[in-house]
């Protein structure tokens, strides 16, 4: 059997309704990367595994017939093999009646610059983009298209393990990218644009997507222009809403109702949570899902702390007057944190679709008890020198005022009242200026009951218990922590690790979160996006308590750029009985 993943396009959708092991020519105009998707739900394995070589090649799938009959087993199981042969199909024939554009509104700035030019390119690279498409860069700086094509070269790279026809590619991409200036609430400059699009797509169908990568507070009046002025007369059109959206409850409620003036909830991808589309979050409900040693052991019965840990080693560097109005529990917390939190907790969803797991992931949310003021600790980094440098404060940033109480580290504890997860903490950190990078999720198991080993694990029963560490980022891994017996004569245990480090398993880089969740909304895809009623649970977890620590003015423990974090952090986790696991010395996984 196929290993089936959790991507659900449209293309995967067809396949579950049952188009896939007939495979119809409709079937085949996905675009080429759809096809790869629709390959890793097994559509490929349906097609041939239901009308045989014939049936593939029936469908078009030259390759796959091809592949199926020679069922050459070289590296693992065939459904492996299946899989991996799959990745290199093209399809027969695509959809030449409709286009897609991409307008990047704030194509002037960081984000764009750094993440959504790069992820578009990258997805043209592996031919995940329709056919005919065509993007724009919208912003109030004047610029050319030769300029903006300049700008957006300088940041592109190529994929570590597929170097070929780099240059060609850069350059093929490079013409399909231009560039509009106009205010961004402005009618008539979107009518300008309007106009340009419709030159590019010409008597095709048009889809347009619109990528907010603006400040929060011009959202509304680019949402309004684009709708009233810009928008695809005879096909889709969406809007990628960035983070940050909204500050509270209210704020985050004002949005979407002022979002819904315009657009309808299926046009809104809100808001882009990019941990949602890192690898090793994706892989969250793979793993759960279809490994039978993991799931039944996923509850208060066997497990005694879960760990969610983001940290960076460097502050607020250029971004100190965004970060100082949100601070470190809603840019980290709110959003990435608890997202991984509501897919690590969830029941078992009825399906893959997005409605089945979004309706879980909410049921998760309601059932968790606001946060605390005495379950959190704030912190925020003060200068340091360290060999010969001296790294600044949070407040010595221009931009921040000199009495911030912004937090730039929280760490929490959070339960969630269920019958599933009653009574364990689900302790978060996240931080800035901190020793080291990483996000990661650890899961400490409890004690075996009645060791046989006691003895050579000494009195701290809770330092030989198992514990799951999926590592987000960087150098992604997933590993288990064991007792083993030391090889010898003698019996003498230690503890080492059962490791799955994706860069010596899997040779193909792996692809940047912001390439997956463009694909989604090119594709309609609303899995990884936040539905309303998700975020209203998700604000109302945090929303008492960041008012209070605002209203009170509550001073953050100051710590020294580049240490481990405010030891705070240790005397809550200890309220606990817990130990962050970050912080043990550990075999390198
Ligand atoms: N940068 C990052 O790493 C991340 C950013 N985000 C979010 O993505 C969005 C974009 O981020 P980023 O690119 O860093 O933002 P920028 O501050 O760089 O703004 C993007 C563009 O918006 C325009 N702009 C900036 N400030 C204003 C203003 N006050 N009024 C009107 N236009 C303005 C500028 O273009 P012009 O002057 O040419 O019109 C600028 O180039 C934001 O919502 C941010 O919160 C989220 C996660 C990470
Ligand atoms: O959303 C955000 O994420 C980045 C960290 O993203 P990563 O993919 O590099 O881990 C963080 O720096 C930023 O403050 C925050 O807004």
């Amino acid at each position: 059997m196929a290993l089936s993943c959790m991507r659900c396009s449209p293309g995967a959708g067809a396949v579950r309704r049952g188009l896939a092991s007939a495979a119809p020519p409709a079937a085949l105009s996905f675009a080429r990367c759809g096809l790869r998707r629709a390959a890793a739900l097994g559509w490929r394995v349906a097609a041939v595994a239901t009308t045989g070589v014939q049936g593939a090649k029936d469908a078009g799938l030259e390759k796959a017939a091809r592949s199926a009959s020679q069922s050459k087993v070289e590296n693992g199981s065939p459904s492996e093999i299946i899989l991996d042969d799959f990745e290199d199909l093209s399809p027969l024939s695509e959809n030449d009646d409709s286009t897609v554009s991409i307008t990047v509104v704030g194509a002037s700035g960081d984000l764009a610059k750094k993440k959504i030019f790069p992820a578009l390119f990258a997805l043209y690279y592996e031919d995940c983009l329709p056919k005919h498409f065509t993007i724009f860069g919208y912003a109030r700086s004047k610029m050319t298209d030769a300029e903006l094509r300049n700008m957006v070269s300088k940041t592109l790279t190529c994929r570590v393990d597929k170097r070929e026809n780099c240059n060609e590619k850069m350059e093929e991409f490079l013409k399909r990218c231009f560039y509009h200036s106009g205010q961004y609430d402005s009618e008539e400059h979107f009518m300008d644009l309007d106009k340009k699009l419709k030159q590019h797509e010409g008597s095709r169908v048009s889809n347009r997507l619109f990528y907010l990568s603006i400040p929060p507070n011009i959202f509304l009046d680019v949402v309004k222009c684009t709708s009233k002025s810009a928008s695809s007369g005879n096909g889709w059109t969406r809007v990628i809403v960035e983070k940050p959206f909204g500050r509270d409850s209210d704020s985050s409620s004002a949005l979407t109702r002022g979002l819904k003036q315009y657009l309808v909830e299926d046009q809104i991808f809100r808001w882009i949570d990019h941990y949602l589309g890192k690898e090793l979050v994706e892989n969250l409900s793979v793993l759960r899902f279809s490994n039978l040693v993991f799931e039944p052991l996923w509850s208060r019965q066997y497990i005694r702390n879960v760990q969610l840990i983001f940290s960076e080693d460097f502050g607020t560097e250029g971004r100190g007057g965004y970060f100082d109005r949100y601070g470190i529990i809603r840019d980290i917390m709110q959003n990435h944190l608890l997202q991984i939190l509501a897919l690590f907790a969830m029941e078992t969803p009825v399906s893959l679709e997005a409605e089945d797991i979004r309706n879980e992931k909410v049921k998760v949310l309601r059932s968790m008890k606001p946060l605390q003021l005495e379950d959190v600790v704030i912190g925020q980094y003060k200068s340091h020198t360290k060999g010969g440098t001296t790294y600044p404060g949070y407040t010595e940033d221009k931009t921040v005022p000199k009495d911030s109480v912004t937090p730039t580290f929280a760490a929490a504890a959070l339960f969630i009242n269920n019958a599933r997860w009653d009574g364990v903490p689900f302790l978060m950190k996240a931080g800035k200026a901190l020793h080291t990078k990483g996000a990661e999720i650890r899961v400490q198991f409890r004690h075996v009951p009645g060791n046989l080993y006691k003895r050579s694990f000494g009195t701290d029963l809770d330092t030989a218990t198992n514990e799951l560490v999926i590592r987000v980022q960087p150098d992604e891994a997933i590993y288990l922590k064991i007792n083993n017996k030391i090889p010898g004569l003698g019996m003498r245990l230690d503890r080492s690790n059962l490791n799955l480090h994706y860069a010596a398993r899997y040779s193909k880089e792996i692809p940047d979160a912001y390439e997956r969740l463009l694909l989604d909304a090119i594709e309609g895809e609303r899995r990884l996006f936040i539905r309303s009623d998700e975020l209203d649970a998700a604000w109302e977890l945090f929303t008492p308590l960041l008012k209070e620590l605002e209203e009170k003015r509550i001073a953050p423990e100051l710590y020294p750029y580049g240490s481990r974090g405010p030891v705070g952090a240790h005397y809550l986790a200890a309220k606990y009985n817990v130990r962050w696991g970050d912080l043990t010395t550990e075999q390198k996984a």
